[in-house]
């Protein structure tokens, strides 16, 4: 008989969470086109189509690819194959540079309340003023550490500048004048965003099978549990390996997301939906692990200064037409999302009471 250590047995607990929601009729798999928008499109004339699709998006899923973007290929192979280093380091190594707080490397564990997925990450601040991009512990420990750090600097400016293209976009559709006003936010000094690097590594055969009983029939662990993004925009990238789930505004029909490593994804996140008094929607997304690849994902979350109040815009409210939501600002709705587990609906407590809602 095989006697398992302590240390062993408190991981396979944690990663027998990991095992996700059983899949049942009330959640469907739907095999809907996610929408695209082109941006070299938009630039060259078809420009009003592009924003009309792009705000249907919004509205409809809160979630698209962008292609034709202009952000070189190669910047993305570069921060790929750097994260695909660091992660292949041994795990003690990597454990110097966490554990998150909520900056650092983290393995299984998600944010402070006990959310556990099949995953490893690091989380970085983009703040020049925030010394972790400059001084993270996992650019000291990386192989490749200077190149890391410097492809990490040149990808962030170049999604953020991507992001701000999309804010612009999108203040265009809804007509929001100055155009800049939710890009501003992101060009802000003090501008609170974060990157994000995300590693599901594949499952050996060895955990599928001590796992099978708690898998329900599904052959996937829960990579990262079902969650809106608490920012106002998410730019998210990926290798070829599938994974990604949105949910439709049903909230129950989730859509897989084929993945494409040359272009980008936009998650509409909370502050969004706040700022255009919930005609655009956060998304509600998840990923699954995929058995035998590892998924390696990017993700750039554009949010404003600590200090921003975050309410709905005037420009965008019809007459009469009343805010949905208490005021509040970034810093407040972060330490409340940091309160809160990942899958709860955060903008809940944030919303008016309202007579038949
Ligand atoms: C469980 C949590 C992880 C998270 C902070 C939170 O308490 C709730 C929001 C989570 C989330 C989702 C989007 C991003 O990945 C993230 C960095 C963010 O800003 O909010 C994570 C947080 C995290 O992993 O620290
Ligand atoms: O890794 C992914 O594809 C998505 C991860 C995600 O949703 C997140 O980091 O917030
Ligand atoms: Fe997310």
């Amino acid at each position: 008989m095989v006697v398992l250590s302590q240390p062993a047995l408190d991981h396979f607990s944690l990663i027998k969470t990991c095992t996700g929601p059983a899949p049942d009729a009330a959640s469907a798999v739907s095999d809907i086109e996610i929408p695209e928008v082109d941006l070299a499109a938009a630039a060259r004339g078809g420009r009003d189509d592009e924003v009309r699709r792009l705000v249907r998006a919004c509205e409809e899923l809160g979630f698209f690819k962008v292609v034709n973007h202009g952000v070189g290929t190669e910047m993305m192979g570069r921060v790929e194959a750097e994260a695909e280093r660091f992660f292949k380091l041994p795990q003690s190594e990597k454990d110097t540079a966490g554990p998150p707080n909520p900056l650092g490397y983290g393995s299984k564990r998600i944010g402070p309340n006990g959310d556990i997925g099949w995953i490893e990450y690091l989380l970085l601040h983009t703040s020049p003023d925030v010394t972790s991009l400059n001084s993270l512990a996992a650019f000291r420990v990386a192989p490749n550490g200077h190149t890391f750090r410097t492809a990490v600097e040149e990808y962030v400016k170049a999604v953020k500048g991507l992001a701000c293209e999309v804010l612009e976009l999108m203040a265009e559709g809804l007509n929001i004048e100055p155009r800049d006003s939710l890009s501003a936010m992101l060009r802000d000094n003090k501008s609170d965003s974060l990157f994000r690097l995300n590693h599901y590594p594949p499952s050996p055969p060895e955990l599928q099978l001590q796992l099978q009983p708690f898998l329900g029939g599904r052959s996937q662990l829960l990579g990262f549990g079902e969650h809106t993004d608490p920012q106002i925009i998410s730019v998210l990238r990926s290798n070829d390996t599938a994974g990604l789930q949105v949910c439709l505004r049903d909230g129950t029909t989730w859509v897989s997301v084929p993945p494409d490593r040359s272009s980008f994804f936009i998650n509409v996140g909370d502050s969004l939906q706040v700022f255009t008094n919930g005609r655009f929607r956060s998304v509600k997304h998840r990923v699954f692990a995929d058995p035998t690849r590892s998924r390696v994902s990017m993700i750039y979350f554009g949010g404003p200064p600590l200090s921003q109040k975050i309410a709905s815009m005037e420009g965008l409210m019809e007459e009469g037409e009343e805010s949905l939501y208490k005021e509040f600002t970034w810093c407040e709705y972060k330490k409340s999302a940091y309160k809160s587990r990942l899958g709860e609906y955060r903008l809940g407590l944030f919303e008016k009471a309202v007579a038949g809602r």
